[in-house]
């Protein structure tokens, strides 16, 4: 996958291009990255997905982001599993919030992205004020030569599927909702960073994950997990709790892989959260916590011996 990151010069060959945040990338957003890769295949022209960053709401109301799901690095690292050719974030300012619609469809849609087909979610608006819908899209595209594919929402259960469904599921630490939301795990990805070296005196050392403040995690406490580190895929067991000794509310998420037993500071780790298996308690020692650690190995056997029979 081609990655044109926060940069609004570029030129792409003829193309598909499908439009959205894609927060999460769920099964609502998938349907339409499919439809873009059908068609890419179908007239054998590349797909390309747009995204912006930052996260136009929080642009436009001037306030930092807050839960969001996915940094763009995980996003992007999604998108390219997907398979797509080209992986577009576009920087998200006032001016672009300013754009006028057809101007946003002319300079973009028609002059970089050379769109032969633009796939969109029904709802997908565009331009100043958020004042372009599809119907101007299509008007639009027969001026500038590209076709408009738009999909309604996908339900389950008879609810629409949103990142905003994602958001609730990931505060309960519903990891099963969110994998049944999105065909896949919760992630976290990120470098593995020192901590305070207590992990190995009781014979558990964790990698450290500190993750964007922006980024939504599930409650603290500890979670059955998997961890991919260099392509190779390990069961672990991971706690997500403040970060000590920070006068921030920086988080960290830290997993202890089993059967392991390497250095890998500096390392990008990506870590799948599976199953909420307890809250965190306050510890009374370090003897408390490898006991703590000892009883939790325990669950998360029983958990993988019962997912194994599933
Ligand atoms: C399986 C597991 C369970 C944990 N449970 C708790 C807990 O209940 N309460 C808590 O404060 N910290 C908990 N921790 C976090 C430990 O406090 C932390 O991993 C330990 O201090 C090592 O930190 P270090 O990476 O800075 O060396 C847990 C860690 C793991 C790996
Ligand atoms: N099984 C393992 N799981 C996680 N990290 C491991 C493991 N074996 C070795 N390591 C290494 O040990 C480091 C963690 O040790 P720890 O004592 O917890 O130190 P820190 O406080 O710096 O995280 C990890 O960052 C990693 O490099």
């Amino acid at each position: 996958m081609k990655t044109i990151l926060q940069t609004n010069v570029f030129e792409l060959p003829q193309c598909i291009v499908v439009f959205g945040n894609f927060d999460g990338v769920h099964k609502g957003h998938q349907l339409l990255i499919e439809a873009a890769l059908n068609k890419s295949k179908e007239l054998g022209i590349p797909s390309a997905l747009f995204t912006f960053k930052p996260h136009p709401t929080f642009v436009v109301m001037g306030k930092p982001e807050e839960d969001i799901i996915f940094t763009p690095e995980e996003k992007k690292k999604v998108v390219k599993d997907l398979g797509v050719d080209y992986y577009i974030e576009y920087p998200f300012t006032m001016d672009v919030a300013n754009m006028a619609a057809e101007v946003f469809v002319e300079e973009v849609i028609y002059k970089e992205l050379h769109a032969k087909y633009v796939v969109v979610g029904v709802d997908f608006k565009f331009g100043k004020g958020r004042s372009g819908s599809i119907p101007l899209l299509e008007a639009l595209g027969r001026t500038y030569g590209f076709n408009v594919i738009a999909f309604e929402k996908l339900c389950d259960h008879k609810r629409v599927i949103s990142s905003t469904w994602l958001r609730q599921e990931i505060k309960k630490g519903d990891m099963e909702a969110f994998k049944e939301l999105t065909g896949r795990h919760f992630i976290v990805l990120g470098e593995v960073e020192h901590g305070r070296s207590i992990g190995r005196t009781i014979g558990f050392p964790t990698a450290n994950v500190a993750t964007a403040p922006s980024k939504i995690l599930p409650p603290n406490g500890v979670y059955a997990s998997y961890t991919t580190v260099k392509g190779i895929r390990y069961k672990s067991i991971t706690n997500v709790g403040p970060k000590p000794a920070s006068t921030l509310d920086d988080m960290v998420v830290e997993t202890y892989i089993l059967d392991f037993d390497e250095m890998i500071y500096g390392e990008t780790i990506l870590i799948e959260m599976t199953h909420f298996l307890r809250e965190a308690y306050e510890l009374k020692s370090l003897d408390h916590l490898k006991s703590l650690i000892q009883d939790d190995l325990k669950d998360l056997d029983n958990y993988f011996e019962k997912i194994s029979k599933v």
